[in-house]
C-alpha cells in the first residue's frame, strides 16, 4: 500500500498542521494533522487526552475503504460489529460471530498502516466470563492483528477488562446504549436520564477507568452527563450521540459518508451521499451497455 505522505494538509515548511502556528510544535504528536510513520498506540490516545487534543474514529469493515480513511489521517479505525447491519445484512449487531469479527478485521489491518485498529468482540463472545473474553479477544490479536479490542458494559463487564487488560490486550470500553442488548433495551432508546440512571453511568464509567481500559466509547447519553463523566475520568471519551464535550467522537462509516440504507441515527452526520453517486455510476454502465456506447474505441484491443 502507498504511503500519502501528511506532507500535504501541513505547512510544507513547518510541518504544522494547518490553522496552527508554526511555533505550535504540540502539532507534531497530534492524533489527527500531525506528522506520524508510525501506528497510532494507546500511549498515543492517552498523551491526546493530557493534551485536551479532540480526535476522530471512524468504524471500517475491508482493507479498500480503511485504507481510504488511513490516508485521509484517521487515527483509530473501528471494526465494529456494526458490520452485522452495515457489512453483512444482519438486522442488528446480534448474530456476529468471532469468525466474522476476525475476517473483517484482518482485512482492516491489511489495508492500514497507521491507523490503531480496533475491534468489536461480539454478542456471546465475553458474556460467559473472563476466560472466555481473553480466549477471543487473543485470538482477534493473533489472528487479525488487531491493537486493541472493544466490549460493551461497565461494572458488568469490569473482570473482563482486567484480565484481557493483564493480559497485554488494551481494551476500549463501551457504555450507555449498548447495541448487544438491543432486545433487553427493546430498541436503541437513549440512556442516562434521570438521577438513578445518570448515577448508573458515572459507576460504569469509573469500574472500566479502574478496571483498565485505555478509553470508553459513551454512546446515546445526554450531552451534559457526557461532559460530567469526561471530566471525571483520566481516559478519553469517545462520544457517540454524546454531545461536543467528549475528547473523540465516533461515527459509523456509512452513515457519515451516506452509504447506510434507510434512516440513520439523529447522531449522525452525513458528509456525502455515497449511496446515490454509487448508484448513479451504476445506472451511467447500465445505459451505457445496453445502448452500445460502452465500450468504446479506447476500452477496445485490436
Ligand atoms: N448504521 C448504524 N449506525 C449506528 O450508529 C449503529 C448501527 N448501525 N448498529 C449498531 C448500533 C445501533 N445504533 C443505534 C441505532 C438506532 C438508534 C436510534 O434510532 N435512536 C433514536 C433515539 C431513540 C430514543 O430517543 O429513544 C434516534 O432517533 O436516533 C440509535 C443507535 C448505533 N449503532
Ligand atoms: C458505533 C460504534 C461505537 C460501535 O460499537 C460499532 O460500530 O459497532
Ligand atoms: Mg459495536
Amino acid at each position: 500500500m502507498t504511503q500519502i505522505s501528511p506532507a500535504q494538509t501541513q505547512d510544507p515548511k513547518t510541518g504544522a498542521a494547518p490553522g496552527k502556528s508554526a511555533a505550535d510544535k504540540s502539532a507534531d504528536k497530534s492524533l489527527y494533522g500531525g506528522k506520524r510513520s508510525r501506528r497510532v498506540t494507546v500511549r498515543d490516545i492517552a498523551a491526546a487526552k493530557a493534551r485536551s487534543d479532540k480526535w476522530p474514529m471512524l468504524t471500517a469493515y475491508d482493507a479498500m475503504t480503511a485504507s481510504v480513511f488511513d490516508e485521509a489521517g484517521i487515527p483509530v479505525l473501528l471494526v465494529g460489529d456494526s458490520m452485522g447491519n452495515c457489512h453483512l445484512g444482519y438486522e442488528s449487531t446480534v448474530p456476529v460471530t468471532m469468525d466474522e469479527m476476525t475476517l473483517l478485521s484482518a482485512a482492516v489491518v491489511r489495508g492500514t498502516e497507521r491507523a490503531l485498529v480496533v475491534a468489536d468482540l461480539p454478542f456471546g463472545a465475553y458474556q460467559e466470563g473472563p476466560v472466555q473474553a481473553l480466549r477471543n479477544a487473543t485470538r482477534l490479536v493473533k489472528e487479525a492483528g488487531v491493537g486493541a479490542v472493544k466490549l460493551e458494559g461497565g461494572e458488568r463487564s469490569a473482570e473482563q477488562i482486567k484480565l484481557l487488560v493483564d493480559a497485554g490486550i488494551p481494551v476500549m470500553a463501551h457504555i450507555g446504549l449498548t447495541p448487544q442488548s438491543v432486545n433487553a433495551f427493546g430498541g436503541y432508546p437513549v440512556q442516562g436520564r434521570g438521577e438513578e440512571a445518570a448515577q448508573q453511568l458515572l459507576r460504569d464509567a469509573k469500574a472500566v477507568q479502574d478496571a483498565g481500559a485505555f478509553s470508553v466509547v459513551l454512546e446515546a447519553v445526554p450531552a451534559e452527563l457526557a461532559a460530567e463523566v469526561t471530566r471525571s475520568l483520566h481516559i478519553p471519551t469517545i462520544g457517540i450521540g454524546a454531545g461536543l464535550e467528549c475528547d473523540a467522537q465516533v461515527l459509523v462509516w456509512t452513515d457519515m459518508a451516506g452509504m447506510t440504507k434507510g434512516r440513520v441515527p439523529r447522531f449522525v452526520k452525513q458528509y456525502a451521499q455515497l449511496r446515490e453517486a454509487l448508484g448513479g455510476a451504476a445506472k451511467a454502465f447500465a445505459e451505457d451497455v445496453v445502448g452500445g456506447t460502452f465500450p468504446a474505441e479506447e476500452h477496445t484491443f485490436h
